[in-house]
């Protein structure tokens, strides 16, 4: 067995709350957005888990997510590496749009298909493939040489960056990963085995609510 892999979706930002398209648009956590943070970083060190490492994107609602957990495991000081690899999907023309608006004004199934889709970009912006196609290689030259040498190392990221992510790491299909919502604040633990594959997954949290 190798490493500790921890991927953790930040809390609920000022856009999230007001229902707009974010992407690489920079807001603030919400009064919730912090409290989940606490929360998953309560989980996790009740887990009992410390850190060699972290990730987190360019975005502050990741990087302020990542330092309330980093309170919360007694590790404030950790490594820390920032890049925009791990940055939200780019929603391109549709960041700043309220979801509902859009959806009333392309209808539902197209809005569901820009947020959703594997492959179908919103204008202007990328899509899930797009994303990982950026996420996917810093992932494979920064993050999971370090879990195969047996580090744990904590990734607060986004949730279509994530999506990306976890689509590999769970074998998901484009399908299977069109379902799949990550929820603010809630880690995913994953053991990694030496060929990288995964030897097991748990997730601290209640993942059902997420949307
Ligand atoms: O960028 C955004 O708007 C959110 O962080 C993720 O939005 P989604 O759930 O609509 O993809």
């Amino acid at each position: 067995m190798s490493g500790t892999l921890v991927l953790v979706r930040h809390g609920q930002s000022d856009w999230n709350l007001k229902n707009l398209f974010t992407g690489w648009k920079d807001p603030d956590l919400t009064e919730l957005g912090i409290q989940e943070a606490n929360t998953g970083g309560k989980a996790l060190a009740d887990y009992g888990i410390k850190f060699d490492v972290a990730f987190t994107s360019d975005l502050k609602r990741a990087q302020d997510t990542l330092t309330i957990i980093l309170d919360n495991v007694g590790q404030t000081d950790l490594k820390t590496f920032r890049d925009q690899a791990l940055n939200e999907r780019d929603y391109g023309d549709l960041s700043g749009l309220n979801k509902d608006d859009a959806r009333a004004k392309w209808g539902e199934e197209q809005v569901h298909i820009w947020r959703r889709s594997y492959d179908v970009p919103p204008p202007g912006g990328e899509s899930l493939r797009d994303t990982g196609a950026r996420v996917w290689p810093y992932y494979l030259t920064e993050i999971l040489p370090r879990v195969l040498r047996g580090e744990k190392v904590l990734v607060a990221a986004h949730g279509n960056s994530l999506r990306s992510l976890v689509m590999v790491l769970d074998r998901l299909t484009k399908e299977q990963i069109l379902a799949l919502n990550l929820a603010t604040g809630v880690p995913m633990v994953y053991k990694l085995n030496a060929d990288s594959t995964v030897a097991s997954k748990e997730v601290l949290g209640d993942m059902s609510g997420a949307h």
